[in-house]
């Protein structure tokens, strides 16, 4: 599993309090990782960090097998550069069909293949469908999407950053508001996903990390605490005393 991104000593104050401490952090591709914390640990702001819409203080943000520093790159090249992200309200466009939801998606697609990827061209049909199947909306491209679920509201969503090819997908806690089986379907979208891609989940939902079975971050004041097998973060006692144990 060859190095995606990796953060070294980044730091970044807002008013003098460092919300995010001589962070450093790595991931693969493709790779799935949970990020888990108190509220205020920084999570929020690591990913602001990634998407190049927070600019650290100090430290290095590098992207890619040629390692070039995503701190020199624009909010929109880094999007370009395939970093997707994918926030907890849906932002679907309600009016329109799954379908066309997807076409959009894919019509914006990042990378120079655009055109072949229309909606009306057959590659384009093919791969709506091909992403309909992958979040479990194959009988409902017809559907207007503002009669979505909750959760199915969040499986186009994510289909449409899929739609976008991208290399890392950022995922804002995506179990908040979802029944349990919405919950369940989730997290298998994601960790077929992390087949592919490299994923990384914010989430607060334990039991939903558990189901991710992942590598797990656990970040505290804006560092990360603890690394590796839920098993082993939540046997952690800094953790247990700083996140499990409130
Ligand atoms: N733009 C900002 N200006 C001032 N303070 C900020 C700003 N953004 C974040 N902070 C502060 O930085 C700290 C980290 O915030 P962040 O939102 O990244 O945490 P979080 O781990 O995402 O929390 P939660 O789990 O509650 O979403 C918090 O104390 C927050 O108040």
């Amino acid at each position: 599993m060859s190095t995606l991104l990796e953060m070294s000593g980044v730091s970044v104050s807002f008013d003098g309090f460092k919300a995010i401490n001589n962070l450093s952090f790595r991931i693969g591709e493709p790779e799935l990782r949970a990020i888990i914390g108190p509220n205020g640990a920084g999570k929020t702001t690591f990913m602001d960090i990634i998407t190049g819409k927070t600019r650290p203080d100090e430290g290095r943000v590098l992207w890619g097998e040629k390692s070039v520093s995503l701190l020199k790159m624009s909010e929109s090249q880094i999007a370009r550069a395939g970093v997707g992200r994918k926030f907890q309200k849906p932002t679907v466009f309600e009016a329109q069909t799954v379908r066309e939801n997807l076409a959009m998606a894919l019509k914006n697609k990042r990378g120079p293949f655009d055109v072949l990827f229309h909606s009306k061209t057959r590659a384009g049909a093919e791969r709506i469908e091909a992403i309909a199947a992958e979040i479990g909306l194959s009988d409902q491209l017809g559907r207007i999407s503002g009669e979505l679920s909750h959760g199915q509201k969040q499986w186009l969503e994510i289909g449409m950053l899929l739609a976008q090819d991208p290399r890392l997908l950022l995922v804002d806690e995506p179990a908040a508001g979802m029944t349990p089986a919405e919950r369940e379907h989730t997290t298998d979208l994601l960790r077929r996903a992390a087949t592919k891609h490299a994923v990384v989940v914010v989430e607060h939902d334990m039991e939903f990390v558990r189901r991710l079975d992942c590598k797990v971050t656990v970040l505290c004041e804006g560092s990360v605490l603890a690394e590796g097998s839920l098993d082993h973060v939540t046997a952690n006692q800094d953790v247990i005393d700083v996140y499990l144990g409130r």
